[in-house]
């Protein structure tokens, strides 16, 4: 359990509006129907909430200062005016409904474009990008990420309408008085500096909130996951210690965040209002000279007024942002790595290259293998062919590389240097889907889903009854299973624990074997179940399967099984042979050896 080094995020390098236009654009430009109504919704409320400051002057002058002045009231003008009221605040009422509920549409099915895109990346990439990014953080950008990328969206249709409110209260303040409306231009550029002076100081300290939260998810995601090695080692305090240092460090950036936030919103709030005082005060002198009426004055201050929510919206938006922007690069990030892939895979397609539905020999051509996160390499020059059905025993010390051997072979990462060809054909070369078709792996740790027997072992192939109970024979698991509760349909607990080690393990050989690999590769999927039924799970492999077969061999009684034998050392290949054959190479026989004293011990 490591804990993730806070690396150092992205720092500013072009303006983060400029970059948050492109990516809220390209958001825009995933679902532009239902945004468009958004919009659409905003300028309409706009429209009326302007046309209800102009009928508000209108009702001044005809209305209430004649009323005051005469002392009557005109019931006609009166009863209109009402109405034109009434109505302007229905088509308001409209406009907000249309704008939020397309504007939370628009950003929700966003997110779940994004969302849906960085899981099919993470279902689609090698098995090496997952060996090199913690889990935590994949959770983080599949969900903390997403979120906060499109929260931009929610306010930015009110921000478009916005752009419509304001033209229309400019145009407006102009044909009241050219000097009122000078007082209230005024205040749109100084909201442009505070934003940009917000903008340019939060960018780093939100994308450092991102990356505490995805480390937070990952300390939280081992503790869960390493339970039981927490509980047996009484390491609850370290953990608790653990999440401690990770929530606080979270906490801190984000207390950043907030100070900063603490400082521009209220300077946003205020602004508009002291525009209102400086409109009041030059109004009232402009009204002293006779240059405009009480109630064209009415009507500057209301849409002066009716201007101040609409830009803390802004506000609102422009706040959001930086987080929009540093999420939204964190995702691309992952989605990234998808066109290398497509590039890697393209020839694969292109060529075409088909293997066939019989059991397919396997070679591996020198084959070199080294972790990203490591400069020696695991595997070098490693050669060996298998024939056609034959059963092979991959034996060797401990972190010889047998492991990853096993999973360069089915091409769950690619070797960094030679070829594995299946069926006489570069894997490299084999539509992917189809190598998946005819390969299969299975691991000594068996994932099983809580769902029942037929489904883990079918999962979404669509096969039939017969065939599933076809592959837990072969996988000597028809007999246990038959005696569950349920028996096929039996729901097994989160990860199986109903079910021992070695019946859990043949239920994960039992998927492995429905797809009907032609080439399989038993990692230690064997290693809890005993060698009697081990011998029996080999025997139909060879006989009701017909598969080549590679198998990772801890015990004499396997390597026996196998045809011939494999030894690795070192990532390299040091014999290859039948067991008799190997038995005359001392590190082999001391290997064997070993092997056989562990049983009788
Ligand atoms: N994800 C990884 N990143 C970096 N190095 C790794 C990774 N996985 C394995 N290794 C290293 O590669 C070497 C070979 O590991 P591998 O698991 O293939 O050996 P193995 O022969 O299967 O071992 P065992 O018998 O113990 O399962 C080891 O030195 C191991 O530390």
């Amino acid at each position: 359990m490591t804990a993730t080094a806070p690396d150092t995020p992205l720092v500013p390098t072009r303006s983060v509006l400029r970059r948050g236009a492109r990516v809220l654009s390209g958001y825009i430009r995933m679902h532009p129907g239902p945004f468009a109504i958004a919009v659409i919704g905003a300028a309409v409320f706009s429209g009326a909430l302007v046309g209800g400051t102009a009928v508000l002057g209108w009702v001044t002058d005809d209305v209430i200062v004649p009323a005051i002045e005469a002392g009557e009231l005109e019931l006609a003008t009166a009863v209109g005016a009402a109405a034109a009221i009434i109505g302007l605040t229905l088509v308001r009422a409209v406009g907000v409904v249309f704008r939020r509920y397309f504007g939370a549409m628009a950003a929700n099915r966003t997110a779940a474009s994004l969302r849906r895109d960085v899981t099919d990346t993470y279902l689609d990439v090698p098995l090496s990008y997952h060996l090199s990014a913690p889990t935590g953080e994949l959770l983080a950008h599949a969900d903390a990420d997403v979120e906060a990328t499109t929260d931009a969206m929610f306010p930015l249709p009110f921000s478009t309408g916005i752009i419509t409110l304001i033209l229309f209260s400019v145009i407006a303040l102009a044909l009241v008085d050219p000097i009122v409306m000078a007082v209230g231009v005024l205040v749109f550029p100084l909201l442009a500096v505070v934003n940009k002076l917000y903008t340019a100081r939060v960018e780093v300290p939100a994308a450092m909130v991102q990356h505490h939260v995805g480390e937070v998810a990952n300390v939280a995601h081992e503790s869960f996951d390493g339970a039981l090695v927490v509980k047996t080692l009484g390491r609850e305090d370290a953990e608790v210690a653990r999440m401690a240092d990770a929530s606080d460090r979270l906490l801190a950036s984000r207390l950043q965040v907030g100070r900063l936030r603490a400082a521009f919103e209220p300077t946003m709030d205020a602004l508009p209002n002291i525009g209102t005082v400086a409109l009041i005060l030059v109004g009232a002198w402009r009204l002293s000279e006779g240059a405009v009426s009480t109630g064209d004055l009415v009507t500057a201050t209301a849409l002066f007024g009716i201007l101040a929510f609409p830009m803390r919206v802004v506000g609102f938006f422009l706040e959001e942002v930086p987080r929009s922007v540093v999420s939204a690069e964190r995702i691309q990030k992952v989605l990234d790595v998808r066109p290398g892939l497509v590039a890697a895979t393209g020839a694969a397609h292109a060529g075409g290259a088909v293997i066939d539905d019989a059991p397919l020999p396997v070679a591996a051509e020198h084959v070199a293998f080294t972790y990203p996160a490591t400069s020696q390499p695991v595997l070098d020059d490693v050669t060996f062919e298998m024939a056609a059905g034959e059963v092979v025993a991959l034996v060797g010390p401990t972190g010889s590389g047998k492991s990853t051997l096993c999973q360069v072979l089915v091409h769950l990462v690619e070797p960094t240097s030679g070829a594995v060809r299946v069926g006489g054909v570069d894997a490299r070369d084999v539509d992917p889907d189809l190598l998946r078709a005819r390969t299969a792996i299975v691991f000594q740790e068996s994932f099983l889903f809580a769902d029942s027997v037929r489904s883990n072992v079918a999962l979404s192939t669509g096969a039939s009854e017969e065939a599933v109970v076809e592959a837990l024979r072969i996988a000597q698991a028809d007999r246990f299973v038959s005696e569950l509760p349920d028996g096929l349909d039996t729901v097994m607990g989160e990860r199986g624990v109903s079910l021992s080690g070695g019946q859990r393990q043949r239920v994960a050989l039992a998927r492995a074997l429905v797809r009907r690999p032609r080439f399989l590769v038993l990692d230690d999927a064997t290693s809890a179940v005993d060698p009697v039924i081990e011998a029996r799970i080999l025997d139909g492999l060879r006989t009701a399967l017909g598969t080549t077969t590679l198998i990772v061999a801890h015990r004499l009684s396997t390597i026996e099984l196998a045809d011939r034998v494999v030894h690795l050392d070192g990532g390299r290949v040091v014999a290859v042979g039948t067991h008799e054959e190997l038995l005359s190479h001392p590190d082999y026989e001391r290997l064997v050896r070993a092997y056989e004293d562990e049983v009788m011990e």
